[in-house]
């Protein structure tokens, strides 16, 4: 390190903000045209930053305006100490062991940075920037324009004077940080722009760093992080909320959000460099689709169903598979009573007829749903969260599930499927959407129920045979049924619903929107979110649909070494020996495996030979390794 040094800019790089903008919000907040002029000064921060009028110029321009005086300026230091940039907070203990290497070159002004940037051991000779001059009451009048960065190219004197020798990086986001380069004052300038884009400032840099931790990271320099979160790419298909999107871009990944989903070649395309994606239950997650990744690490299902995704291929490829197991099963639930309900009082045809004008009064063939037979097939947590909602409401519940399930209640197990249909005076499907729940309720299914049955699926379309569920409507055996879910369903909003269930006034059709409600989409957001976030940063698998799932502990003082392998005997060893050969101390070893995969972790202390990842990785039937910290 001790022919590095960096030229670090304080405004938008340091600090997330402009100080000088800032300042003038406080200083201003009680003149009577504050916001106007408050826009005049940010549009002088930009032409001057963008290099359209002088620096200089743009300097005094601003000071004239403020109205400043040092009480302002000791608000706006509180202000900026909470408005450090994530990257250089998070690398603090770099800054302070690399102190002598660090400079700070700023146009901004010394009484407002530097209290900043000593919290984070920048000595105080190595912080350059503009003075205030100030009148007898304290208020700023001007600066000090013998100060060379009062004057165009005043970074590029100043860096010069300190006549470094070696590696000098200029890093900011103006246009003045490159003249530094540009004049030969550094070696090389980085646009950084985790804090504001400018495109102008790119195209003119050496690289474009997007924080401070990738610097690092391009330089294999100490840092808090092994990887920069913003070289995480993540692709979010089918509207994910709101709320998890922030997560994820809080945590410094580069998202993006599609509204709908992708069909196989476009996802194809599109996946190649993510390495996190996140859909819903119209993304189909193929074999092709798997290979095509070549960075994808997790896939994040923001619903309940994984059926959309060839489980077994993302496990042998050492994907990590979320969902959001429970986050939405209230919402089907209440919407599963919501349409037995109006199903059983014929409200769906009579509001058809009604909007037609036709007043059809009558009670035939209208019932009330307390002491009717309730057939509820899967009792898993839909299902069983369904059976103590039903009996609430006077139902008597019977079910019947392909594993032993414990009945809820006075709820009655039926031993088989047939049993359960020739029970009811409601089916309602909770089945999970496995292939071979295919075609479960067909011809012979339907036979089974009594006449004047309800029908309700809003598990998966492929377990029902819709011709055949069209046949029984047309006969009129079925009171009435309420479909959420469908063998094929548009990929998004404007492609045309086609299905031959369209027409029937009896039949409630809905657009799979059982768990569409603002409360589960929003748990479901963060908590995938959440999970996803926490495999990446920690390796932590807890509620993995396919991985071996491991809570691990805090990584405290100590390197994770993550090896995910196919499920053969002896790895556990080989890894052993690895880390034996280099020399590591290992503080925490945490083993799982499932009939697929196996995945160690091994936390270890933070001095060990530098290729030991590489030599993980040529252990034979080795899938993915990777180090954390
Ligand atoms: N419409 C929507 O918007 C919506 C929302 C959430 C969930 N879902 C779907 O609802 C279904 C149920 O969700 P869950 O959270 O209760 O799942 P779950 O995994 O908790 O329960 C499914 C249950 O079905 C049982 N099962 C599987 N195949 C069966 C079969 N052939 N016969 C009888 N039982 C069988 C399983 O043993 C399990 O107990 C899933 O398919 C899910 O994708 C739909
Ligand atoms: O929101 C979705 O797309 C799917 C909802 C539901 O089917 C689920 O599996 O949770």
């Amino acid at each position: 390190m001790n022919n590095k040094y960096f030229i670090i800019d304080f405004d938008s790089t340091f600090v997330q903000v402009e100080a000088m903008d800032e300042l003038a919000v406080i200083a201003l907040a009680n003149h009577p045209d504050s916001e106007k002029v408050i826009e005049e000064i940010r549009s002088i921060t930009n032409l001057g930053m963008e290099g359209k009028i002088s620096l200089s110029e743009s300097l005094n321009k601003r000071v004239q305006l403020l109205g400043a005086n040092k009480k302002h300026i000791e608000q706006v230091i509180t202000l900026l100490k909470t408005k450090v940039t994530q990257s250089f907070k998070r690398n603090s203990e770099f800054l302070k062991n690399h102190a002598s290497n660090i400079y700070i070159v700023s146009s901004g002004f010394k009484e407002c940075i530097l209290p900043v940037v000593k919290e984070f051991g920048i000595l105080e000779n190595h912080v350059y920037a503009n003075t205030f001059t100030y009148d007898e009451n304290g208020n700023v009048n001007g600066l000090d324009t013998t100060n060379p960065l009062s004057q165009d190219k005043g970074k590029v004197s100043v860096v010069k004077n300190l006549a470094l020798t070696g590696d000098v990086w200029a890093i900011g986001d103006g246009i003045t940080d490159y003249e530094i380069r540009e004049a030969g004052a550094a070696s090389l300038f980085y646009a950084f722009t985790e804090n504001i884009t400018r495109e102008a400032v790119i195209a003119k840099a050496d690289a474009e760093i997007k924080s401070f931790d990738e610097l690092l990271y391009i330089h294999e320099l100490p840092r808090a992080i092994s990887y920069p979160r913003n070289r995480i790419k993540i692709l979010l298909l089918e509207n994910v909320h709101p709320n998890g999107i922030k997560l994820l871009q809080d945590e410094g990944y580069t998202v993006e959000c599609m509204k709908g989903s992708l069909g196989e070649d476009e996802l194809c395309e599109k996946i190649k460099d993510v390495s996190i994606l996140g859909i819903r239950s119209k993304t189909m997650v193929t074999k092709k689709v798997l290979d095509a990744a070549e960075r994808l690490i997790s896939i994040g299902a923001f619903c309940i169903g994984t059926n959309q995704i060839d489980l077994d291929y993302a496990t042998k490829k050492g994907v990590c598979v979320f969902n959001a197991p429970y986050s939405n099963t209230r919402s089907v639930v209440e919407m599963v009573i919501g349409e037995i309900i109006m199903l059983m009082r014929k409200v769906v045809s009579k509001n058809t007829k009604m909007h037609k004008g036709v007043w059809d009064k009558s009670a035939d063939n209208c019932y009330e749903l307390r002491g009717k037979k309730l057939g509820i097939v899967g009792y898993g947590n839909i299902g069983s969260q369904l059976s103590v909602l039903a009996e609430s409401l006077g139902m008597q519940v019977y079910y019947y599930d392909v594993i032993e399930k414990l009945q809820l209640g006075n709820a009655k197990k039926c031993d088989t499927l047939d049993e359960l249909l020739s029970i009811a005076d409601v089916v309602t499907l909770h089945v999970d959407g496995r292939k071979s729940n295919a075609n479960i309720i067909g011809e012979y299914e339907f036979g089974l129920m009594k006449d004047k049955v309800i029908f309700i699926n809003l598990s998966r379309g492929h377990v029902v045979d819709i011709d055949a569920m069209v046949k029984v409507l047309q006969s009129g055996k079925i009171l009435g049924a309420a479909v959420d879910v469908f063998p094929y369903e548009p990929k998004n909003n404007q492609e045309e619903f086609i299905n031959p269930l369209r027409g029937f006034d009896n039949v409630i059709l809905s657009p799979h929107i059982g768990g569409s409600t603002e409360e589960a989409q929003l748990n479901i957001g963060e908590f995938v979110a959440r999970r996803m976030i926490n495999y990446v940063n920690t390796g932590d698998t807890t509620q993995s649909v396919n991985l071996p799932n491991i809570q691990l502990p805090e990584l405290k003082q100590a390197h994770r070494l993550i090896h995910l392998h196919s499920n053969v005997p002896g790895i556990l060893a080989q890894i052993n020996q690895v880390l034996a050969n280099h020399s590591a101390n290992v503080l925490g070893q945490y083993l799982k495996t499932n009939e697929l995969v196996g995945y160690v972790i091994s936390d270890i202390n933070v001095e060990y030979g530098k290729n030991v990842l590489n030599d993980l990785k040529k252990i034979p039937g080795t899938i993915r390794a990777r180090v954390l910290y």
